[in-house]
Formats: C-alpha cells, sequence, structure tokens
C-alpha cells in the first residue's frame, strides 16, 4: 500500500520535474529562517535551495547536520526529488533541526510554510524556550490521572497487529514533533496513542474506538505529521489555482474542526508542516487564501470541503492520509452521501493507496460495516468498552417531569455554586433537544441570576464561536447547547454536563457527557428523565451499570419493561452489548470480502474485551 503511493508519487513527481524546469530554478525572495536560528552565524544557517538532500533514514543516520544538507545555496543539484519552488501554492515547508541531531531526516520537505512568513508560536511561550534535552519523564502534568488509564481493557484484531509502546521515546517521531509533544506537556501516551500511533506509523489503515477524552486527536495527527515529515520533497502537480494537501481530516462540526486545527498546529510548530481549516459558515475566500499560502494537512468540515472541490481549487489526488474524526457520525444518514462523494467520487487515491483511519468513542456495528469500504485490510482497535463511557465521570439520572426541569436545574446550579472553589463557578454545559429551546433557557437563566449563552445550528458562526470563548473564558459558566456540542470539544473545567432533554440515542448520550471527565480529570453527568425518554431506559441503565454506576431502581425497573425502543437506539443481538469488531461477529462479518474490510485472522486483547453492539444510524440535524 504504501509502496503504491510512493510510486505514484514518484511517478508524478518525475513527470513535474520533466514538464517544468523552471521549477527547479532557485527561488529569488528572501530566505525564510525560522526563529531559533535567526541568532546563529550565517554558516550556520541552512538556506533553502540547493542541491537536494539524499533521503534519510528515519533516525537521521544518513546525511547528517542541516549544514551538510543545505548546501551553499549553489542552484539546485542534478539528479533526486528536487523541491517544489514554483508559485503556485504549497509555499517552502521548511524547519531547522535543533540541537541535539538525529533529527536530520524530518524536516527538509516543501510543501508547508511559506519561507516569507513567521509561523506564530502557538504555545504562548518563548521561542528560545528550549524542550530539547527534557525528558518525557521530568515534566509536570498536573491533573492528568493516568492510572486511571492503566488497567483499561484493550482489544486489538486484524493482520500483523504492531505492538504497542509504553513512550513516546520508543516512537520514533521525529525530534521536532517530540520536542512539541513536551511543549503540551503529555508526559506518556494514552492507552490509545500507545496502540494507534505504531499501527498508523507502520502504514495500516485503523479503525479506532476510544473513550472520550482520552487522546484521539494525538492518536491520529502525530503520525500523520510524523507521516509528511518524513516524506521529503513531495512533488505536487502544478495546475494554477489548485491545491493539493497531502493529509485530510473531516470532522462534523465547524468547532471541532477548528479545535483539531489549533491541535494540529502546536504538535506541527515548526516541522515545517502546515496545517490549514476550512469550514462552513466563515467566509470561503479567507480559507482559500490561507489554503494558497500552502497547506499540507486539511482540516475541514464535510460540507466546506465538497464546496472548495466543486469549485475545482482543492484536488485530493495527492492525499495519502485521511482520517475521520467522529467517523460514526461522519458516516450516519446525516452525512454519508457526503462522505461518499469525497472519498469515492472525487480524485482521492484508492484505499490501499492512502492509509485512512477511523476514530471515534462509538462505532454502532451497522456503521463499522459501512466504514469498512473505506478501508484496506485494516486494524480494529477497542480502547475500553466500545461505546461505554469513561468511570471518570460519575453518572446521576434523576426522574424530573417536563414541567420541574427549570426549577430543578436552578437547584443543581444553585448548589454548585455554594460548593464553587474560590467563588469560582464551575463550567456546567447543559444540553437540550432543539434550537428554540436553548435559546429560551438560556434567556431564563440570564434573568434568573445565571450568566449563560448558547450554541446550536441557528446562530451564525461568529455567534457560535463568541459564546464558546465566553464559556471557555468563565464569563459565562453556563453553555446551553443542541448536539452541535456534543462531540469532541475539549472545553478544560466543565466539571458538569446536565442532560436536560436526553437524546434519543444512547450513542449521544455518551458524547455529551463526554464533555467532561476529560483527560484523566473526574467530572459529573446529570441526565433529566421522564416518560418521554422511556425508549432510552434499558441502554441507559445498562450503560450506567457497565461504568459502574448507581442505576435507581426506577430506572431498572422502566428498564426491564423497556425494549431497546426505536431503530436508533437498538442494540443488535438482544440484552448483551455485543460489540468490538464486527468482522468478528457471525452473521454481519460472513461477507468480509464483499465489504471490502480484508480478513482478520488474529486478534488480542490486553484485558477485558469490550463488549458494545452497534444499532441503526441516527439522523444528524444539528451538524454542519
Ligand atoms: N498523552 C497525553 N498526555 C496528557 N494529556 C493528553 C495526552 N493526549 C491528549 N491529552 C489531552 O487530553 C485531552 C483530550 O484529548 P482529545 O480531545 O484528543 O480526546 P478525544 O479522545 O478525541 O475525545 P472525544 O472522544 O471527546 O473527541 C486534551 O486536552 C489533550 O490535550
Amino acid at each position: 500500500m504504501t509502496t503504491s503511493w510512493a510510486d505514484s508519487v514518484a511517478n508524478s513527481a518525475s513527470e513535474t520535474v520533466v514538464s517544468d524546469k523552471n521549477s527547479l530554478r532557485r527561488p529569488t525572495r528572501s530566505t525564510y529562517v525560522p526563529p531559533h536560528l535567526r541568532s546563529r552565524p550565517a554558516s550556520d544557517t541552512p538556506i533553502l535551495s540547493g542541491p537536494a538532500p539524499e533521503r534519510i533514514s528515519f533516525n537521521g543516520t544518513a546525511g547528517g547536520s542541516w549544514s551538510s544538507m543545505g548546501g551553499s545555496g549553489s542552484g539546485s543539484g542534478s539528479g533526486g526529488t528536487k523541491p517544489e519552488l514554483g508559485r503556485h501554492n504549497q509555499g517552502y515547508g521548511y524547519a531547522g533541526a535543533r540541537r541535539g541531531g538525529g533529527a536530520g531526516g524530518w524536516n527538509n520537505r516543501s510543501g508547508g510554510w511559506n519561507r516569507r512568513e513567521r509561523e506564530v508560536n502557538p504555545f504562548g511561550d518563548n521561542d528560545e524556550t528550549d524542550v530539547t534535552d527534557q525528558a518525557f519523564s521530568e515534566q509536570e502534568n498536573s491533573g492528568i490521572k493516568f492510572d486511571a488509564y492503566e488497567d483499561i481493557p484493550v482489544e486489538t484484531s486484524g493482520e500483523n497487529v504492531p505492538p504497542p509502546v509504553n513512550t513516546f521515546a520508543e516512537i520514533d517521531l521525529g525530534e521536532l514533533l517530540n520536542q512539541n509533544i513536551r511543549r503540551c506537556k503529555y508526559v506518556k501516551p494514552t492507552p490509545v496513542q500507545r496502540h494507534a500511533i505504531p499501527i498508523i506509523l507502520g502504514g495500516r489503515d485503523l479503525m479506532a474506538c476510544a473513550q472520550t477524552g482520552s487522546g484521539k486527536t494525538a492518536a491520529f495527527c502525530f503520525p500523520i505529521i510524523s507521516g509528511i515529515m518524513r516524506e521529503q520533497y513531495v512533488q505536487r502537480p502544478r495546475v494554477a489555482r489548485m491545491i493539493y494537501p497531502l493529509a485530510l481530516i473531516l470532522s462534523p462540526t465547524r468547532e471541532l474542526s477548528c479545535q483539531i486545527h489549533e491541535e494540529a498546529k502546536k504538535f506541527s510548530y515548526q516541522t515545517g508542516v502546515k496545517v490549514v481549516v476550512a469550514y462552513g459558515g466563515a467566509p470561503i475566500n479567507q480559507q482559500l487564501r490561507e489554503l494558497e499560502r500552502g497547506v499540507d494537512i486539511l482540516v475541514a468540515t464535510p460540507g466546506r470541503l465538497v464546496d472548495l472541490l466543486e469549485r475545482a481549487r482543492v484536488s485530493l489526488q495527492m492525499i495519502r492520509y485521511l482520517a475521520l474524526d467522529e467517523a460514526d457520525r461522519m458516516l450516519d444518514m446525516g452525512f454519508e452521501p457526503q462522505i461518499r462523494k469525497i472519498v469515492e467520487q472525487m480524485d482521492m487515491p484508492d484505499h490501499g493507496m492512502r492509509q485512512t483511519m477511523l476514530f471515534s468513542a462509538t462505532f454502532p456495528r451497522e456503521i463499522q460495516r459501512l466504514a469498512s469500504d473505506f478501508l484496506s485490510k485494516y486494524i480494529f482497535l477497542a480502547v475500553g468498552r466500545v461505546g461505554s463511557s469513561t468511570d471518570l465521570i460519575v453518572q446521576r439520572v434523576e426522574f424530573v417531569q417536563e414541567s420541574d426541569k427549570r426549577s430543578h436545574l436552578m437547584d443543581l446550579l444553585h448548589a454548585q455554586r455554594e460548593n464553587g472553589t474560590h467563588g469560582k463557578q464551575t463550567l456546567t454545559l447543559v444540553f437540550v433537544e432543539t434550537k428554540k429551546g436553548a435559546d429560551s433557557l438560556e434567556h431564563w437563566l440570564c434573568i434568573n441570576g445565571f450568566p449563560a449563552t448558547t450554541i446550536h445550528g441557528d446562530r451564525t458562526q461568529q455567534e457560535r464561536e463568541l459564546a464558546l470563548r465566553s464559556f471557555k473564558s468563565g464569563k459565562t459558566p453556563i453553555l446551553v447547547a443542541t448536539d452541535v456540542a456534543a462531540r469532541g470539544l475539549d472545553i478544560p473545567h466543565v466539571a458538569h454536563v446536565v442532560n436536560f432533554d436526553l437524546p434519543n440515542d444512547i450513542d449521544d448520550y455518551v458524547h455529551r457527557i463526554g464533555r467532561t471527565g476529560r483527560a484523566g480529570k473526574t467530572g459529573l453527568a446529570t441526565a433529566f428523565f421522564n416518560e418521554s425518554n422511556l425508549s432510552l431506559a434499558r441502554s441507559l441503565a445498562e450503560l450506567m451499570q457497565e461504568a459502574s454506576q448507581e442505576v435507581p431502581v426506577w430506572l431498572t425497573r422502566y428498564a426491564s419493561r423497556a425494549s431497546y425502543g426505536g431503530s436508533k437506539n437498538r442494540r443488535y443481538g438482544g440484552g448483551r452489548f455485543g460489540g468490538r469488531d464486527f468482522r468478528r461477529e457471525g452473521s454481519l462479518g460472513r461477507n468480509l470480502d464483499h465489504y471490502g474490510g480484508g480478513g482478520v485472522n488474529s486478534g488480542s486483547v490486553y484485558g477485558v474485551p469490550g463488549n458494545y453492539g452497534g444499532y441503526a444510524p441516527g439522523v444528524a440535524s444539528a451538524w454542519d
């Protein structure tokens, strides 16, 4: 798979070299010198043009130092793959290796940062802060209870599963990326990172299911960034005004795409890998201008991406990595046609020619089956019980009639205010069913002395972003939201999630409560339940039981009377949460070849196997 893609890149590279000799000319614009090298003597400063360096092993064993690679700036050498120096997009990726050596093979690539630009430091610290020599183990990472993850059950299936790692140090991600990991104060990989990173670095497709807040974003970002850093001088076609990203990360909401973009920018700082985001509700021309300045990793919502593709401004021809975050949502009825269009009907390399990774905390079996269309000989990874919530979240369910919900919420908020530390109120996220309901509850909270704001699909993007900022900063410590805020958002200090209106689908519940209890921290989730939620009773009771939560007797009674309700939250296979790799299960797994998922010969279980099942897809109304 990797070879075929490499071949296609090599072919397109050689074609380009032949067809556009001018592109190999030495650039005439001034050379960008990254901030950390600016104070160095001229002789130590690498020059961007010059002979193409030989390919260097991942360990940087061949080629050696920058001075030996950078040359003297005396124009292009002969032979070898040449950097793209033309005027079209992609910029000029570059980052100098810092002291410590061994990073020679990682950074001298084209495609990312335009050399005229200065990369903004996303950490907001001093560029000169030297993180090179810090050991991962020496840093502090307050508040992260890693022990919470130690005995988490992990299950993998698929052929030749690469073994997991225990530390970042033992993964060859590249020194510059390692430095950024240290800047993020990630001491050691979370379980999903331990398993997923070696799998992706090993060139394998992956379907990964891991609990909310367990670090899935880094699990797919690190190997993508690292992989792009390794691909030196990937040559992209030259078509006027066409943009050729190497990696595509799709997510269902604008806010989540922005968040992934922010995270990926931190991880890729000074690596030369450029990350750009495109999402609906914001001016497309501005995003296009940003894309034209160069992009390696495009983070996008499906709708805006389709728009860019239809305008023939973005080509997916060079996509090497495709990641779907919240993959089950991306493949449910709301998004599937758009995803199919993007992945199957445009110019993206076929599966097997690209690497595809799907991540979510929930993976209904039906969706797994659909998803396997996009994957090739993939590995299935389940960290924790598939579709379960994390034990870090204390879950409470209270029986509250519709008419009493507001006063009940008020009681909770008053109690919370009294218990708040240092007079500061912790952040509370309140989920409601409808956009109107969100506006009305927000208004009511405000007039009752609880500063609140709201986020839902009827608000302008500007209003949505403002609301999120105001919530994060604590200015309005209550955010009333529809499901648009249910998935992926990583907001520190959300101590309480209230399901004012319960969702119809248990997976939505799992994602909603997952906005608290993240990265090893504890959280509280309260749900208001009444007769209108009967269809959720059984799956809710089972979910709570699985997460060792106290299930109220009245809920158990409702659950024993109820079926699994409507198709949206029906668990296949009866009472037990049947879940894991659908390929390993009888009826659905029979026609593996038909589903294109490839065989599944082996599986290993680290701990207790996950046991959740799937259910039919739901309609996504509140999503971008
Ligand atoms: N190795 C690590 N060490 C410490 N913190 C980490 C590590 N990896 C990720 N984090 C932090 O954990 C938090 C949750 O990560 P992330 O948002 O990727 O979770 P997720 O699994 O994608 O959650 P969700 O299912 O809700 O989307 C983030 O604040 C992130 O910075």
